[in-house]
């Protein structure tokens, strides 16, 4: 599978939103693992709950744990694209559940990942926002005074895979609105490439599960000094 030859035109450089990348037995068996999962396992957050796996990324180092046996197989789907760069594979997972109403606030993934990102979504759409972070005009430099202005919207279908990199991943904040339902309209940059959703349609959100994997590039080994 070429993932280049799915650019999402119509927004900054670049998204590639490859529809149907997993069928739907894969995504029953996810959604299947997932639920399975223990309750230690997961981070619950107030808008949302998250499993590391491959270890918690961290400025010293991400200390790296195995990746759980069902996960292996998408991971190497992903390592089979060559998303990343030559010879860079996957060693991270971040599962993240939303419920009807639950998203993520607008944020940069940061310096700890290589800027290339993959989001396998399941059980439900949702929509991506992406906004342009500015100091306000009006305030004085330096005053912290930030505005956000709506860049680009990308819809998610269940079983699709998302590649975000460049400005898109630098550049853009991206945040999920906490709602139960999305207006789909004319500023969803990837409408051309969903079938049967059209601008105008409400669409009622479900549970949600993704699956983004992605590259971390400093590991430590964990040392234990002993004095
Ligand atoms: O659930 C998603 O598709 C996005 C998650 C996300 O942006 C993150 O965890 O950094
Ligand atoms: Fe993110």
């Amino acid at each position: 599978m070429i993932w280049q030859n799915f650019a999402v035109q119509n927004c900054p450089p670049s998204i590639y939103y490859l529809p149907d990348f997993i069928t739907k037995e894969e995504e029953c068996a996810i959604m299947q693992a997932v639920d399975k999962t223990p309750r230690p396992r997961w981070t619950q957050l107030s808008n949302r709950r998250l499993i590391n796996y491959g270890g918690v990324p961290h400025p010293k180092g991400m200390i790296a744990e195995d990746i759980p046996v069902w996960l292996h197989h998408y991971v190497e789907r992903i390592n089979q694209l060559n998303v990343y760069a030559e010879g860079i594979k996957a060693n991270h997972v971040l599962v993240n559940e939303y419920l009807p109403g639950q998203g993520i606030m607008p944020h940069l993934d940061g310096p700890l990942f290589f800027p290339t990102i993959t989001t396998i979504s399941c059980g439900s759409h949702t929509v991506l926002e992406y906004y342009e972070q500015t100091e306000d005009a009006s305030g004085q430099e330096g005053s912290g005074s930030l505005v956000r202005q709506h860049k680009t919207s990308v819809l998610l279908e269940p079983r699709s895979l998302l590649v975000v990199k460049d400005d898109m991943y630098h550049k853009y904040l991206h945040s999920i609105a906490e709602r139960e339902e999305d207006t789909i309209d004319a500023r969803v940059a990837n409408l051309s490439m969903v079938s049967n959703v059209h601008a105008g349609d409400v669409l009622r959100r479900d549970k949600r599960i993704s699956l983004t994997i992605r590259h971390v590039p400093k590991t430590s080994k964990m040392k234990i000094k002993i004095f």
